[in-house]
């Protein structure tokens, strides 16, 4: 039984940001309550020991749900690995994440969306739920097995990393899938338009004397798929939006009722092109950062709803590959452990993000849209929590991160605000930092 204290609650499934009392039993939220004396807890404990932690001065809200991560297993495990990329997760606020598929082999197979799954439960850190591709080898031709995949555990299906460019495979793709309930996850960028470009196309790009890859490549995809969803009834999810335009064409969808949801990337809503440097492979990722002016289209959009989900988009690579030129470095920002304080800081801290919409749009949201257990604080549901502490500074270093990759953008700085307790289904996975 843990009896948490005095502890400022943020739960939006409950619209709740108050001080609370909460309390936990066998893995489950017993109850919370703004009112509980320490008679009424013994009456409900009936005996029990009670751990008491005192939770003045902090959060307490529910794990976050990543719905975008690179776990890299099977076949990179050079680059991260599901145990790695587990414990990285739960270090950084996240007690689900959701595992992308464009591992080596692809995850095109039940078996393979099974292997995913185990080795998650395996590495007993956040719930690892497999990703399965939508379409053979990640090919673009042909669909895989959705129904048998989801049989296997698979929550979503997306070719992510590569855009299905064939707009006739991407129409049955999301015709089939209404047979799952299942979402597609697109990842939207036209070949051609992109090209070998390597950042965002305007000034920036231009000064540096870099191939630029214009907005257009994103935004021409994302009106395709909203029409495929339109006329076909499908499900889609947006991953990594970049731009105003695809948040001005979202709205426009979702104003007409398509059923569409979007994610953004910590690193657009904190970065944009001007960051960029040469000497700093860092930011280097896909899509591109873009300019202030979608930053704060992006920023707006997140807060309207019309993006309704923050999601890392955790894309580990090894030092070595990140070392090479900027124009052969892969693309890819490695978030697990700084995505929440970094949004914390730099969007919370400002004011441009209140914490109910922060835990929202990565918690209940993910939850709701993916059919997932938690993302919620209700009585009854398994006690998934992060204790946050948001006066807690770490500097970010590679004696101190779990993952296996160095690509931030922070490495060497001093963020404030991280997870100081983190529950899995009840059990302690992180105290004061430190994996349990
Ligand atoms: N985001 C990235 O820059 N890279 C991702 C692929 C992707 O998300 O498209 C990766 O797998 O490395
Ligand atoms: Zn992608
Ligand atoms: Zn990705």
């Amino acid at each position: 039984m843990l009896w948490l204290k005095d502890v400022w609650v943020v739960d939006p499934s409950q619209k709740l940001a108050s001080a609370q009392s909460v309390l936990v039993k066998e893995g489950k939220i017993l109850a919370i309550s703004s009112s509980l004396t320490d008679e009424e807890v013994q009456f409900k404990v009936q005996g029990e020991a009670i751990e008491t932690i005192d939770g003045q001065g902090k959060l307490l809200f529910p794990g976050l749900i990543d719905v975008h991560t690179h776990l890299r297993e099977p076949g990179q495990e050079d680059k991260e690995d599901i145990l790695s990329g587990s414990r990285a997760a739960v270090r950084g606020g996240f007690t689900t994440i959701l595992a992308m598929a464009n591992t080596q082999p692809v995850i095109d197979k039940r078996a393979l969306a099974e292997f995913v799954r185990l080795q998650g439960e395996r590495a007993g850190y956040a719930h690892v739920l497999p990703i399965g591709t939508v379409t053979k080898g990640m090919q673009g031709e042909e669909l895989v097995e959705m129904a048998d995949m989801k049989e296997g555990g698979v929550v979503a299906f997306s070719d992510d990393g590569k855009n299905i460019q064939n707009a006739e495979v991407m129409r049955l793709a999301l015709e089939y899938v209404k047979l799952t309930g299942l979402p597609i996850i697109s990842h939207c960028e036209d070949n051609y338009l992109a090209g070998d470009g390597l950042m965002r196309r305007g000034r920036a790009s231009g000064r540096m004397g870099l191939k630029g890859i214009p907005a257009s490549a994103e935004s021409v995809i994302v009106a395709r798929d909203l029409i495929l969803t339109e006329e076909t009834g499908g499900k889609l999810h947006l991953a990594h939006i970049s731009t105003a335009e695809s948040v001005e064409l979202i709205r426009r969808a979702k104003a007409r009722g398509v059923n569409v949801t979007a994610e953004v990337n910590p690193h657009h809503l904190i970065f944009c092109d001007e960051d960029i440097h040469l000497t700093d492979t860092a930011l280097k990722v896909n899509p591109p950062l873009a300019s202030q002016e979608d930053r704060a289209a992006l920023i707006e959009g997140l807060q309207d709803g019309t993006i309704d989900m923050i999601a890392t988009d955790h894309a580990p690579h090894t030092q070595a590959e990140k070392a090479r030129p900027f124009a052969e470095a892969p693309f890819g920002i490695a978030s697990l452990e700084t995505a929440l304080s970094a949004v914390y800081q730099y969007l919370v801290l400002t004011g441009k993000l209140s914490w109910e919409r922060v835990i929202e749009a990565w918690s209940y949201s993910p939850a709701e849209r993916f059919g997932l257990k938690g993302g919620t604080l209700k009585p009854g549901t398994p006690a998934d929590m992060v204790l946050f502490d948001p006066g807690y500074k770490e500097v970010i270093e590679p004696s101190n991160l779990v993952s296996k990759a160095r690509n931030t953008p922070f490495l060497g700085k001093t963020l404030q605000g991280f997870p100081v307790m983190v529950w899995v289904e009840g059990r302690l996975v992180q105290r004061n930092r430190m994996l349990l």
